[in-house]
């Protein structure tokens, strides 16, 4: 078991990782002195697998606890089902003296997040992640929110939990393909921090698709670690926080291009990366081997590299609308080799992106 911190000063909160601790939610609850009223956000498909466990371990812990559930995939992470919830907060009786908890994957943390950062303005929240993605990653950091039909988390707030408490057991319940996206954002961690991460990730590959109780304690561990640091240095990205966007930018514009719900978040992040360090490569920031190195690794982890193939006209349309963008100018993350990175203003995405994607799309490898 591990437990780390993230250092906020007043809202500094615990992160409790281990194996078979979901029936300790409970105790971590009240370790935080989480409000006694608690919404389980949820979906059916967690509801079904782990809601008995988390009711089990609230009631044992003196909480009252109910089920709220919202629609399974991306495509419900919206003001619609945000609305929803409202009216399931306002006519249960939900007031300040309660609590959110999410418990499922990003969809889930990012729309419960939110509705506790606006819901009374503001009610205590609690991450209680159970897909890959949503434990090394969203349910970290505070970053709440939902798509809109003209971008990806366009409309949102920071707002970080009282609490986020992860039992790396519940990943055994997930989809193969749910799982496999969710370490793209583990590889993430080792390009833009951590090369000695990256290079254990080369070595055990194997040890983390078998699921291996330690290997996922580790890697969940180490890439919790270097979230945190970074939110504690930069909470609402002013600066620093972008670099966890590195592959986010082409990765997030083929996400919208496909059809939010089409491909996996964690899919099109792998297929960003390997673009961007095709960009760092071509700019001279990265050499032919470490984009390698970062392709040869994603798809060990059975993550796909090549983007969609839609008209570069589409991507650059996408692109304009990038959170990144400052001043009307593309900021992109590009990795320095295996383990740093920097964030650098692309002037003219018009001459950068269209080689990309005609060396990296679908298109071209086919
Ligand atoms: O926490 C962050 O900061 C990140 O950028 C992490 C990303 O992996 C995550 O996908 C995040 O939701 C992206 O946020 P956005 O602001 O680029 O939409
Ligand atoms: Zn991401």
């Amino acid at each position: 078991m591990k437990n780390l911190t993230v250092g906020l000063g007043e809202r500094s909160y615990p992160i409790v990782i281990g194996s078979g601790i979901l029936p300790d939610l409970g105790v971590s609850l009240r370790a935080v002195a989480f409000p006694r009223k608690v919404a389980i956000v949820t979906n059916e498909t967690v509801a079904d697998l782990y809601g008995a466990t988390v009711l089990d371990s609230l009631h044992r812990a003196g909480f009252q606890g109910a089920v709220l559930k919202v629609g399974d995939g991306e495509e419900f992470k919206s003001l619609d089902t945000l609305n929803n919830l409202f009216d399931a907060l306002i006519t249960q009786g939900y007031d300040r003296s309660s609590g959110i908890l999410a418990l499922g994957g990003g969809v889930i943390g990012d729309l419960a997040g939110f509705a506790a950062a606006i819901y009374l303005r503001g009610i205590p929240f609690a991450q209680v992640p159970t897909t890959l993605l949503s434990q090394v990653d969203s349910s970290v950091g505070g970053k709440t929110g939902v798509n809109h039909r003209l971008g990806k988390n366009l409309i949102g707030a920071f707002y970080q939990p009282r609490l986020v408490h992860i039992d790396v057991a519940t990943l055994a319940t997930l989809p193969p393909r749910e799982f496999h996206a969710g370490l793209a954002e583990v590889v993430k961690y080792g390009v833009i921090r951590d090369a000695d991460f990256f290079a254990w990730l080369e070595n055990e590959p194997a040890a983390l698709l078998a699921m291996d109780a330690e290997a996922l304690v580790r890697a969940v561990g180490i890439s919790c670690q270097i979230k945190a640091d970074i939110v504690e240095i930069d909470e609402k990205e002013g600066g620093l926080r972008a670099i966890l966007n590195f592959g986010h930018t082409l990765g997030h514009a083929a996400e919208l291009l496909a059809g939010y719900g089409t491909l996996r978040h964690g899919e099109a992040v792998a297929m960003g990366m390997v673009a961007a360090a095709a960009i760092a490569e071509d700019l001279g920031l990265a050499n032919a081997r470490d984009r390698l190195r970062i392709e040869e690794l994603l798809q060990a982890l059975h993550l796909p590299v090549r983007l969609p193939s839609f008209a570069p006209a589409a991507y650059l349309e996408a692109l304009a609308r990038d959170k990144k963008v400052k001043e009307g100018v593309l900021q992109m993350v590009l990795n320095r080799g295996i383990g740093d990175c920097e964030v650098r203003a692309i002037a003219h995405p018009d001459r950068v992106i269209p080689p990309i994607l005609e060396k990296y799309s679908e298109k071209a490898s086919a």
